[in-house]
């Protein structure tokens, strides 16, 4: 049974960090613990050279091109930032205060509402912490659904102020996801039609602030550890100090993305990556930090219903195209980034034919070939029998339409034998599956026209004609079920 709850998500996969918290507002030496280096980690500094020659799209979202510009730009970057998006200054400011509010309270407060190891929402290290033997420059707090028992732990006798302003930071959050989700759909061409679980009621989130305090060594530091979003968009609100960096898709650098006054920044998650088959990246994002100035971000993690599963939208994938991603749900998909990190995606590919496997669709192409070649010479011996001469009319035609069918299908096998053994041109799609139809339908008369008298030997080689044509339908290079059908084939023994 599939978990249901986004909290469900890291119960196989527990991390224990409560040993590793510091109070790092009062650390005035970078500790040993804290201190990255290039070679420690290739993944987090690969790259390291900063360079903002070209800089993250900046969107109008009351542009009339919006739905193209944004389209454009997850195709290309993976994330982007947005103006005259309807969430107000006062609002933006009014949840960096509540954040700073809490960072700054004293340890021992901020532990009572500590994360626990196997849980996904309260205060603690970065979850991604236990991938690295370096410890990250930053705090935070988890926030699923309500506020409420987290702020009664935090401040017991006055918790209202913060979970007013969190509560309409999440509504307003939430309508903006909406939105976002559906213009970044939309530039797919995918419609309401084709994505039921995407309602304004549905989706789910949680809410992440981080604490970034001044740092007395911040060349050897680092925030947050390079990363990508487990979500289908995230909305991020950074103070105005810059610390976000994104890695250029198809280069080697990190990009700074300078905070721009009033603007929100959206990435493309992993679960967007899979809807879109890959069409859409999500972006590889890390967090600096600096010598003078504490620095706070807001996170709103925006997926899908919890339980809803997410695979390649059946629009986005075709014969050319195959979907690239297995199902796999919010809570599961966590769970798999919790055991797997930077290769979780990875692991929910699709394998695609290798050498072994197309070796493996020859084999299926010649055996098919082999079974049609004796189905042929059934038919001819059956026909040759003299039971020829005392076939009435309608049996002759039938017999003779089975011939044909055969022919077109068993040609049909050797061309793909001979395009799987060469790779050298490919029949299109539509023309091999309607030539396989009308096999199919002639295959139906000729067991019709056949049926009633002495030929059962060549009413089961019609059956085996139309067997042959199903199978031969799914005997596709892509489809792992030919290999069965092949065998429910063998099964029938015809022959
Ligand atoms: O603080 C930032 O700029 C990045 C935060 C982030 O990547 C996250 O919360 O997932
Ligand atoms: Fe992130």
């Amino acid at each position: 049974m599939p978990s249901r709850k986004l909290s469900d998500a890291f119960t196989s996969h527990p991390v224990n960090l409560h040993h590793k918290f510091l109070d790092l507002y009062s650390i005035k030496e970078l500790p040993e613990t804290h201190a990255w280096t290039s070679q420690l980690d290739d993944y987090p500094f690969s790259g390291d050279a900063t360079c903002n020659t070209e800089n993250v799209p900046i969107i109008d979202l009351n542009n009339e091109n919006a739905t193209e510009l944004i389209g454009h730009a997850c195709k290309t970057w993976g994330v982007f930032q947005i103006i005259n998006h309807n969430i107000t200054k006062n609002l933006l400011d009014e949840v960096e205060l509540a954040g700073k509010g809490l960072f700054s309270l004293p340890m021992q407060q901020k532990l009572r509402a500590a994360r626990q190891p196997d849980g996904v929402s309260g205060y603690g290290v970065a979850r991604i912490s236990s991938f690295f033997t370096k410890l990250m420059w930053s705090e935070g707090f988890t926030i699923t659904g309500s506020p409420l028992e987290h702020a009664r732990q935090l401040w017991p006798n006055d918790y209202h102020k913060f979970c007013d302003t969190i509560e309409e930071y999440q509504k307003s959050m939430k309508t903006l996801a909406g939105r976002l989700m559906w213009l970044m759909l939309g530039s797919l061409g995918i419609t309401n039609d084709d994505v039921k679980w995407a309602t304004p009621e549905g989706g789910c989130a949680a809410l992440q602030l981080n604490s970034y305090p001044a740092c007395p060594d911040p060349g050897r530091a680092m925030g947050l550890a390079a990363h990508t979003d487990s979500t289908i968009l995230t909305i991020l609100h950074q103070s105005n100090i810059s610390g976000l960096q994104v890695l250029r898709e198809g280069t080697n650098r990190w990009i700074t993305v300078p905070p721009h006054p009033g603007a929100l920044v959206i990435h493309v998650g992993d679960l967007l990556h899979i809807l879109s088959n890959g069409l859409y990246p999500s972006v590889l994002h890390r967090a600096v930090v600096n010598r003078t100035r504490h620095r706070l971000s807001v996170a709103y993690l925006y997926g899908p219903p919890s339980s809803v599963k997410i695979s390649p939208l059946p629009k986005l994938v075709d014969h050319y195209h195959p979907p690239l991603y297995r199902p796999i749900t919010w809570t599961e998909y966590l769970g798999t980034k919790a055991k797997h990190f930077d290769k979780a995606l990875t692991s929910v590919r699709l394998k695609r034919p290798t050498k072994d496997s197309n070796t493996e669709n020859q084999m299926k192409a010649l055996e098919l070939i082999q079974l049609r070649h004796r189905a042929r010479r059934i038919d001819v011996i059956l026909r040759c029998d003299g039971d020829g001469e005392n076939k009435a009319p309608r049996e002759l035609l039938g017999g003779y339409f089975h011939w044909h069918s055969n022919l077109v299908l068993t040609c049909l096998a050797d061309y793909d034998h001979y395009y799987n053994a060469t790779g050298l041109f490919r029949l299109p799609g539509l023309v091999k599956y309607l030539l396989i139809l009308l096999c199919g339908i002639i295959s139906f008369l000729s067991i019709e026209l056949e049926s009633d008298d002495n030929l059962g030997g060549s009413e089961k080689a019609g059956d085996y004609t139309l067997a042959a044509t199903i199978a031969y339908f799914s005997n596709d290079p892509d489809d792992d079920d030919g290999a069965d059908n092949m065998e429910s084939l063998k099964e029938m023994e015809i022959f």
